[in-house]
């Protein structure tokens, strides 16, 4: 594969009048994982559509696995695995069923679809589920078959809409391993996520999406430097939030924002000190960048 697995340039995309991408840039080098970080309705599914070549780019250029989404859709379909908020799964055959037919529609022979099938159940904790009908499964173990069911294939450019939205803090974990195990043989890993701490444990390069654009990018920790080391809390005495101040988490800091807040506030406010979280991220990364907007 090229040394970029994903290259988008100047994307554009409307629906109707509403302008969801105003011109995204962004480039994923191939054998890293990428996440791209935004609220709701920030573009982050139309952005992975388009990508996937399930949705029409209005202007730019977008190339995955050094195909052209546009005019070598076939070719980008072969080198993608895509699992999203839609499901790929057949609610009325088992989870093993789902699995095997899966892998049976890849190529897989009879022996090798029963073994892969065993190793995903496994991997999803799904073998007590192995033989339910997916109808009956929750939502948090639906999502882990859709996910056991998009690692059937192994592709060189895999789509994670969400991934861990609706699991547990274990399959969570377990999840975020498995990705970071397709890294290790190579996978591009593109992922879309509304949590800081899943981008922070994964991914090589985040991605700040606002506004129809990207608004920030770098390293967890370069993302994380721009609101400083912690947050410091205070609440009245009914647990109510009444102050939040970023800080480096240096002592000189901290005493600091706490003499210069004392004298507003009553003696019995409480205080935590916490990492920053992605609304703390999110809010300092968008407040730049309309600030920059408005001086340009
Ligand atoms: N097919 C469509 N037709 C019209 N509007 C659409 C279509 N698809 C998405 N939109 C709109 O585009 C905007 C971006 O939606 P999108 O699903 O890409 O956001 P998102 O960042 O993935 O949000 P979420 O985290 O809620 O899934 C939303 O306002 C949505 O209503």
């Amino acid at each position: 594969m090229n040394q970029n697995a994903i290259e988008v340039k100047g994307l554009v995309k409307s629906f109707g009048k509403a302008a969801i991408l105003k011109g995204v840039n962004l480039t994923v080098p191939s054998g890293t994982i990428f996440a791209l970080l935004g609220p709701n309705g920030a573009g982050k599914t139309t952005l992975i559509h388009i990508l996937s070549t399930l949705t029409k780019l209005d202007e730019g250029s977008v190339k995955v696995a050094g195909f052209d989404v546009e005019s070598e859709q076939k070719e980008v379909k072969r080198s993608i695995s895509l699992t999203g908020q839609f499901a790929a799964v057949d609610e009325l055959l088992t989870g093993a069923e789902n699995l095997r037919m899966m892998c049976r529609l890849s190529g897989l022979s009879t022996d090798d679809a029963n073994s892969r099938t065993r190793e995903l159940l496994r991997q999803f904790d799904l073998e007590d589920a192995a033989d339910k009908r997916a109808k009956a499964y929750s939502g948090g173990m639906r999502r882990r078959l859709d996910l056991a069911i998009s690692l059937v294939t192994h592709r060189p450019v895999l789509f994670l809409d969400e991934p861990t939205t609706g699991l547990d803090t274990i399959s969570r974990r377990t999840l975020w391993e498995m990705i970071l195990g397709l890294k290790q043989q190579g996978i591009t890993v593109f992922l879309t996520t509304q949590y800081l701490e899943e981008a922070d444990e994964l991914a090589d390069e985040i991605a700040v999406i606002h506004g129809g654009r990207i608004v920030a990018s770098g390293t967890a920790d370069e993302l994380k430097s721009r609101v400083g080391g912690e947050v410091i809390e205070l609440r009245n005495s009914q647990d109510e939030l009444i102050g939040t101040y970023p800080t480096s988490g240096g002592l000189a800091d901290v005493r600091q924002v706490l003499n210069s807040a004392a004298h507003a506030f009553h003696p019995d406010t409480k205080i935590t000190i916490r990492k920053p979280s992605m609304d703390d991220v999110f809010l300092a990364l968008t407040s730049t960048a309309t600030k920059e907007a408005s001086i340009s």
